[in-house]
């Protein structure tokens, strides 16, 4: 008889990330009692994307629930870049506002880089600016990437040991992938290698991963005879699938394919309720450190 044995800890992303909320809310209130400012995000959002929709209604309640100020600006798809440039200058200029964010995607005739980098460093509480990237590898981190500051935190309240190992990471996105690496490599300590779509043979990469951590957006790319027996699996792809077999006719699906992957794995995050909850855990986080900046 074989014996499959299958005791994995689920990552629970929900659970953190509503301790961290919790722990966000004692700071404002300590902040209220001390007569300092109050934390005021503001959210930009351009044109009617559904997902996003969604995801900024909920950066807007979590908002509401720790107490910070927030502000929603919302444009038309037809936005010029000249006319969204002058907004998130007003922005840069609103001395009541302490981080914002421009909510992606973009419509296709505004550039995503130029936009970014129209953003004030500190106030950029995404992270996206060259400025916050570059300070990963400095000894003085600035404001780090939402969804990658989210994993390492779940790595580092997991106890998931990270220094001398090998993470391999799927992706070199800009928002995932690649801020990722590079925190891995230098708060982290780990031996990192990237993949990514010119990758030959991905599996004897992440065969060989002590952690295997993926930001794709494929569902079912990571299968169970890619995963060494005993990694710490972390699933970043979040993408929406459509069927009839799903009750809202949609549903929400990693890059890994959990049910093959978990019994091998020591640790494992589920999609949803893993790592996705920590990227707006993360914004808030960064939102109160940006006010901490200015009124300390
Ligand atoms: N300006 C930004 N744009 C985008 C970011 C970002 O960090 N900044 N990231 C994504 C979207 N995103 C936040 O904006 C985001 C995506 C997913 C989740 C999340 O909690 N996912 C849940 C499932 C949600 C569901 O059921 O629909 C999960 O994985 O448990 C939060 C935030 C792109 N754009
Ligand atoms: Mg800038």
């Amino acid at each position: 008889m074989v014996e499959t044995k299958s005791n994995y800890t689920l990552i629970d992303g929900k659970k953190v990330s509503a301790d961290i909320k919790a722990e966000i809310t004692q700071r404002v209130a300590e902040r209220k009692a001390q007569n300092k400012k109050i934390p005021h995000l503001a959210i930009i959002l351009v044109g009617d994307d559904g997902a996003s929709q969604t995801y900024v209604d909920n950066k807007v309640k979590s908002c509401k629930s720790v107490g910070f100020h927030y502000t929603m600006m919302r444009f038309a798809d037809t936005i010029s870049e000249e006319k969204l440039m002058k907004h998130i200058d007003h922005v840069n200029n609103d001395d009541d506002v302490d981080g914002f964010i421009v909510q992606l995607p973009l419509p296709p005739h505004i550039s995503v880089e130029k936009i970014t980098e129209k953003i004030r460093s500190d106030k950029d509480v995404d992270g996206f600016t060259n400025q916050n990237f570059g300070s990963i590898i400095s000894k003085n981190p600035l404001l780090m990437p939402a969804t990658p500051f989210g994993v390492m935190e779940l790595l580092r309240r997991y106890n998931v040991q990270t220094e001398g190992k090998h993470a391999v990471v799927i992706g070199a996105s800009r928002i995932a992938g690649a801020p990722l690496s590079m925190m891995l490599t230098e708060q982290g300590h780990a031996t990192v290698t990237i993949c990514h779509k010119y990758t030959k043979d991905l599996a004897s990469y992440t065969r060989a991963a002590d952690i295997l951590l993926t930001a794709v957006g494929r569902p079912g790319l990571v299968t169970g005879d890619m995963v060494k027996e005993g990694a710490v699996v972390i699933d970043i792809g979040t993408t929406r699938v459509e069927g009839p077999e799903y009750p809202k006719g949609w549903a929400i699906k990693g890059d890994v394919d959990f049910d093959a992957v978990a019994p091998k794995a020591s640790l494992i995050t589920p999609v949803p309720g893993g790592v996705g909850p920590m990227t707006i855990a993360s914004l808030l986080l960064n939102t109160l450190k940006a006010t901490e900046f200015r009124y300390p």
